[in-house]
């Protein structure tokens, strides 16, 4: 079985999460990063102006964000593949949207996990709608700093 661990972060909490599943599976490591950077402005959400904020508020903006890259070398041979995001007003950050949609899931187990300061996973079964075909093992919630018991069982939880 080989496992692919995708993520997309901006200060980092999702990339440890995401390290410490590569880890308990033996999993690849591929960063998505936006084609159109964020910058700190882009993300004040005290600023009801910025990117992030614009976005949270126009479903067409943010469908427009796209990422630098949506192919992952030998992505056919992945049996399972999770997907990290922050939270961003709620929901997992929506740049992961064009790596859902871009590719084909069929034959691949998919879960995804998203960090945050206190909020849940508010878009699961969206984030589930979005990869078709993709067998789905379920969405999980962990606080910025998780702890790497509380991913390690997760995964077992997964029976995978
Ligand atoms: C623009 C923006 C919006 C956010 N919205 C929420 C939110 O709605 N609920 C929440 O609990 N945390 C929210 N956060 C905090 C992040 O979800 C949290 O710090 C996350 O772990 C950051 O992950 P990262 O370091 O991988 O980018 C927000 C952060 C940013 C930058």
């Amino acid at each position: 079985m080989k496992t692919l661990v995708v993520y997309f972060t901006e200060s980092g909490c999702t990339r440890r999460v995401a390290q410490t599943i590569a880890e308990a599976t033996g999993a690849t490591l591929y960063e998505l990063k936006a084609a159109q950077p964020y910058t700190s402005a882009d993300l004040d959400w005290r600023n009801s102006e910025s990117r992030v904020n614009r976005e949270a508020n126009d479903p067409a903006a943010r469908q427009s964000v796209k990422l630098a890259d949506t192919s992952v070398p030998d992505w056919d041979s992945y049996d399972v593949v999770f997907i990290g995001a922050p939270v961003w007003w709620g929901v997992a950050a929506w740049p992961i949207d064009d790596f859902l949609t871009s590719n084909d899931f069929t034959g691949k187990k998919l879960a995804a996990f998203v960090t945050s300061a206190s909020s849940s996973f508010g878009n699961e079964s969206e984030v589930e709608g979005m990869a078709k075909s993709a067998q789905w093992l379920g969405g999980k919630r962990f606080p910025s700093s998780a702890s790497d018991s509380a991913i390690r069982s997760w995964i077992e939880s997964l029976a995978l």
